[in-house]
């Protein structure tokens, strides 16, 4: 049970443009991701997730995302963009994603599939965290698909982040029906593919924070 002084983490990913990310900063936003997955909708080239870093404000981490690329690309996105932390959102193993020398999130669609704690920290020892998603297992994320919330595993020991098709008008009875440790979020604050819609990003992050505010008043009193 999160204490008082808990605040659940925000993550907005698919983010392509950096006035986007400076509004994302100005909201409080704890992490801006930028994609590289071929599949992906919301992909970059890594000159603009350079602009996107430029644009955000320190202590404000900035999430790369790749879903199978090879090295030469994992590499290439690294050196230009400069993230602080990786996910991996694919059928990626361990000693794939701590080969780079960045911490990373693994990226999993759980779909209507159930995991437990152990196999996620067996499979990814190294993983400083994860992102539990509603997508099928193997397919892209970014699906705007709820994750049902009897697949969360119970007692995951590691940060982890409730992901797929939250939006603002959602995300507040999620959080407080699930109290993830974050939320990550990409198609619910856009108005298309990686153009996000301000007012929605300023919504999702007030109710994120008003469940918060209800959690810590109930433990309260
Ligand atoms: O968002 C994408 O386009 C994407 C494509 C391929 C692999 C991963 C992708 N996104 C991963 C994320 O972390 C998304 O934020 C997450 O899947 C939630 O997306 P949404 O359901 O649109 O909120």
């Amino acid at each position: 049970m999160a204490g008082p002084h808990f605040r659940t983490r925000i993550k907005f990913c698919g983010l392509t443009r950096p006035g986007d990310a400076r509004l994302a900063c100005e909201l409080g936003v704890d992490a801006v991701g930028v994609i590289f997955a071929a599949r992906s909708r919301r992909r970059v080239a890594p000159a603009r997730a350079a602009a996107v870093r430029a644009a955000l404000s320190p202590l404000v981490t900035l999430v790369a995302l790749f879903m199978d690329n090879d090295e030469r690309e994992v590499r290439a996105a690294i050196a230009e963009a400069r993230p602080t932390l990786l996910q991996f959102h694919g059928g990626e193993d361990d000693a794939f994603c701590r080969h780079f020398g960045l911490p990373y999130l693994k990226g999993l669609g759980l779909g209507g599939a159930r995991v437990d704690a152990g196999t996620l920290r067996a499979r990814w020892p190294h993983a400083a965290g994860f992102v539990l998603d509603g997508h099928a297992p193997g397919a892209a994320g970014g699906s705007g698909q709820r994750l049902e919330t009897a697949n969360i595993p119970a007692d995951l020991d590691r940060p982890w982040l409730l992901a797929g098709g939250l939006d603002p008008d959602n995300v507040g009875e999620a959080v407080r029906a699930v109290r993830p440790w974050g939320v990550d979020v990409a198609g619910g604050i856009e108005l298309a593919p990686g153009v996000k819609d301000g007012q929605r990003m300023r919504r999702f992050v007030e109710a994120v924070r008003a469940a918060d505010a209800d959690a810590a008043a109930a433990t309260i009193r």
